[in-house]
């Protein structure tokens, strides 16, 4: 296995400073050392820079559009050099926003492939739909086909095409969903484990029906082989009590042990082609533990996608 390291120092899709420390946060935990412990080849590509937006209006309730839109070019041309490079990508966030520059640009370099969103929230908000007009919230929507017609073209947005069929899509660790995000999943069928599913069936067989799903897709469509899987790990699918320090925490997350076993299961798939890893925000800890376990966790589940396994 080898490993592309992109940071996305970027805040914008949303309104809690400090999400931008989050790559440098991680990398001080020690990413790379631990990885390549695992026998994994890194390359670090290092963090991009994203210029200030001077002149960035809200557009009714969307903030920083021109900001978000801009970050996630440059990051989509990042990422796809990064899987053109050989790379799983492993893009370290930043708020969920990033995840359309990481998705599209993982599109253009393997084509059809399959997400595995692992969040409290849906972030399936439209531009109209959205209460707070953070971007970080509406992500999954700038992405599927089926919603293009809901999207208006936005400035700086023109680069983006959708590139995801709802049906190539898994959510996992739901808990706080809008009413409007709830209406557009049961309308395009996606496939959602909500947090009581991961009580009811447990975390092994969230993960064996979320590849069954997946692989059968590929017996009715034309591509025969199993598609590549885009993994998007928002920390805050995790208990706030293991995984304080984000944006916008809420109560009756994945255990360490779940969250951790996801990974796991998907490495073990072989298909992880690329991984965000998002919403670690070191100013929202209270206490420096707070923090430390908050980035521990991130590097953890992080390491499970490249083969660490805890039986050593
Ligand atoms: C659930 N939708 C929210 C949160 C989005 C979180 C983004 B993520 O990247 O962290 O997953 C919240 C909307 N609620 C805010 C409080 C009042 C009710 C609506 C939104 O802002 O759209
Ligand atoms: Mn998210
Ligand atoms: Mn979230
Ligand atoms: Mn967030």
């Amino acid at each position: 296995r080898s490993a592309g390291i992109v940071g996305a120092p970027f805040c914008k899709g949303q309104s809690r400073g400090g999400v931008e420390d989050g790559p440098e946060r991680i990398r001080a935990a020690g990413l790379q050392r631990r990885l390549q412990q695992l026998g994994c080849a890194v390359k670090d590509y290092g963090n991009l820079t994203f210029e200030d937006m001077s002149l960035d209006e809200p557009m009714g309730l969307l903030k920083s559009v021109r900001a978000v839109g801009a970050a996630n070019q440059k990051l989509s041309e990042a990422v796809r050099a990064v899987k053109e490079d050989g790379h799983t990508a492993v893009m370290l966030g930043g708020d969920h926003s990033l995840a359309i520059g990481s998705i599209h640009g993982h599109s253009a370099a393997v084509g059809e492939l399959s997400v595995v969103w692992v969040d409290a929230h849906a972030d399936i908000n439209t531009p109209l739909t959205t209460y707070t007009g953070n971007i970080h919230g509406q992500p999954v929507s700038y992405l599927l086909h089926e919603l293009r017609s809901k999207v208006p073209v936005l400035p700086n947005f023109s680069w983006l095409k959708p590139c995801v069929s709802a049906a190539d899509v898994v959510f996992i660790g739901l808990r706080d969903v809008d009413p409007a995000e709830h209406y557009i999943l049961k309308m395009l069928g996606v496939k959602t484990f909500s947090m009581s599913e991961v009580d009811q069936l447990g975390v092994a067989r969230v993960m064996e029906e979320t590849c069954d799903y997946l692989s059968a897709r590929c017996f009715v469509s034309l591509n025969r082989g199993k598609k590549p899987i885009h993994l998007s790990y928002d920390i805050d699918a995790i208990d706030p009590s293991v995984a304080p320090a984000t944006g916008t925490p809420v109560v009756g997350g994945l255990t360490y042990r779940e969250g951790v076993y996801i990974t796991e299961h998907l490495c073990q798939t072989g298909l992880l082609s690329a991984v965000d890893l998002v919403e670690v925000n070191p100013l929202r800890g209270q206490t420096e533990e707070d923090v430390r376990s908050t980035v521990s966790t991130a590097v953890d589940l992080l390491l499970g996608c490249f083969g660490r396994v805890r039986e050593g």
